[in-house]
């Protein structure tokens, strides 16, 4: 008895090891050179033991095999293959993009378990990928960006507002973490785009919205924990499907749109937004309200977390970079006098210093590790010297967006801050996106539907902090940053709290700036740690039964 119980105790860790050792030899078979992955582990531990942000291995595997057009590699047991030469990078998003026309996540979220999420184009793939971008892509035009950028004018307004309450009276010192005064701009604006509601970020302690817009983003454990199971044994997806936003969230989001929805049809009010698009189509097509809802909650979770972290990263930079702060705030300057004291749609896209700012910030501090996309039938890339390298069918294929971004061979100095470099005179960040390395929206046809809107957005921002504040970086921050492994993008692990000291430019201030002898005593003043202020309400707000917002009207 003994015996017999032994020899199924041997067979099944003989089974188990074979199931986890099987695909081990793959990418010698196919003469593509890699790592050696470890038991269980793969070459990616990170996802496992989230010791480190998975960026880490990634970027070892990128800097380990710098000579090779591909790295073969193992993510747990699965095989996936890391593209590094920029040509092959651009046959994967654009030239062969047949074949690759799959995110990775796509067919991990189930219509019936996430009915939003399986609506946004990001998880989609095929036929319904294509009618689902088709749908949006309409709302993203000029013009109504353009009408969009004035109802990110009264966020702004409130945001300036809230930073100056939270200034000490004395210091006029205003400590605050950045991300978060970040992501309350962002979700302002976003909800009043999409839900034409006021979510009162920058008036309310906790306000529901927001919270529910954490809840969306806060599936990180949920899809950290797909990503871990769906590489271990890729077959799970067929017969388990994982819930990524909750269902009160998911009701939620329903409840507004249809209110919006119901709200402005009620009272016939007329504003070119997102929700006015989203009308439209429903009267073309007879979209289901649902269908609505999914495309209100895509623009809200893809517009909020990617913008106010991409913000928070500019603010950041500019606090580093007091010399770039100061040459923007004097375009601005510049900018206000030619337009008559205030600034054009035209002419906040068209400042040429504010475009490199961004595009630094977003190769300096990509937003993503890595892109993933799935191989939708099996496939031959040329390399460089004429070299094959095929791909299977099913394959992962990623992207490694952090490194090329990092990479001296791409980017001389990269570790350097140099916004010029994305300059018109130097060819701008079209010469360095034809080199296939500077995608942080992605590239070819699944390239990112707003990116318009979030330049829109970011910069609207950025003009309203520079012009009226000065930053600085205060004291207690780390650095360099370590990635934060709980989050799926790229965020720093420190508490971003006390990242910053936001300045109100009153003339006292100017005064001192203007002065060199007195310069050193601001240089104190900002090492010193401010206590944060408790920000105290000063204004009543219309609250609307049901979820504490209020609409807005035109
Ligand atoms: C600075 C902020 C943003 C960054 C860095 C960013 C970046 C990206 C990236 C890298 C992708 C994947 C592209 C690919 O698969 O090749 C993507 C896709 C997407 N983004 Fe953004 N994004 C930002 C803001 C936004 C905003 C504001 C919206 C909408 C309001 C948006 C909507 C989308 C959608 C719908 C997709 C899926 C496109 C598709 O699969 O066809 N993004 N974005």
């Amino acid at each position: 008895m003994l015996l017999i119980l032994l020899g199924i105790g041997v067979t099944f860790v003989a089974l188990v090891y074979l199931f986890l050792t099987w695909e081990f030899g793959h990418w010698e078979k196919y003469d593509i050179k890699g790592p050696k992955p470890r038991l269980l582990l793969g070459n990616i531990p990170n996802l496992l033991t989230r010791k480190r942000h998975i960026v880490y291995n990634y970027d070892a595997i990128y800097n380990d095999y710098k000579n090779e057009p591909v790295v073969g590699y193992y993510s747990v047991r699965t095989p996936q293959l890391m593209i590094r030469d920029p040509e092959l990078i651009k046959e994967v998003l654009s030239k062969s993009f047949h074949n690759f026309a799959a995110n990775d996540f796509s067919d991990t979220v189930d219509e019936k378990s996430d009915p939003l999420l399986a609506r946004n184009p990001f998880s989609l793939s095929g036929e319904k990928w294509k009618n689902r971008r088709a749908e949006i892509t309409p709302g993203f035009t000029n013009n109504r960006i353009k009408a969009m950028a004035h109802l990110m004018d009264e966020v702004c307004a409130h945001m300036t507002k809230y930073v100056k309450n939270q200034a000490s009276s004395s210091s006029g010192v205003a400590t605050l973490d950045a991300k978060e005064l970040m992501a309350k701009y962002t979700t302002d604006v976003v909800a009043s785009c999409i839900f034409a509601i006021d979510a009162q970020s920058f008036e309310k302690e906790n306000p529901e919205i927001r919270e529910m817009g954490k809840r969306i983003m806060n599936f990180n454990f949920v899809v950290q924990l797909a990503l871990f199971v769906t590489t271990f044994c890729p077959s799970v997806k067929n017969f388990y499907r994982f819930t990524f936003i909750p269902k009160d969230t998911e009701q939620f989001f329903i409840r507004i749109m249809q209110d919006a929805i119901r709200y402005r049809k009620e009272n016939n009010i007329n504003r070119t937004d997102f929700l006015d698009h989203l009308l439209q189509l429903q009267e073309r097509k007879q979209i289901t309200d649902i269908d609505i809802a999914g495309h209100g909650v895509s623009f809200f979770a893809d517009g909020f977390e990617t913008s106010s972290i991409v913000l928070t990263y500019v603010l950041y930079d500019l606090a580093k970079h007091s010399d770039i702060q100061q040459e923007l705030r004097e375009d601005i300057r510049k900018a206000k006098e030619v337009g008559g004291g205030s600034m054009s749609y035209e002419q906040l896209v068209e400042m040429p210093l504010l475009e490199q700012i961004l595009c630094e910030t977003m190769r300096i501090h990509p937003l993503l590790a890595v892109m993933s996309k799935r191989c939708t039938d099996d496939t031959t890339l040329v390399g460089p010297k004429d070299r094959k390298i095929f791909v299977k069918k099913g394959t992962t294929v990623v992207l490694p967006y952090y490194s090329i971004s990092l990479d001296p061979d791409h980017f001389t100095d990269p570790h350097k801050y140099d916004p010029s470099r994305f300059s018109a005179e130097n060819g701008g960040s079209k010469l360095y996106r034809e080199r296939g390395v500077y995608f942080p929206f992605g590239d070819g046809p699944r390239m990112c539907l707003g990116m318009r809107f979030a330049f829109t957005q970011v910069k609207r921002a950025v003009v309203e902090i520079v012009e009226r504040f000065t930053l600085s970086v205060n004291s207690k921050t780390i650095e360099p940053f370590e990635m934060n492994p709980e989050q799926f993008m790229l965020m720093p692990k420190v508490t971003v709290h006390t990242l910053f000291i936001l300045f109100p430019r009153s003339l006292l201030f100017r005064l001192l700036f203007l002065m060199p002898s007195v310069n050193d005593d601001v240089t104190k003043l900002f090492a010193n740690d401010e206590p944060v202020v408790n920000w105290m309400a000063t204004a009543t707000m219309k609250i609307k039964p049901g979820y504490g917002l209020s609409a807005i009207d035109a």
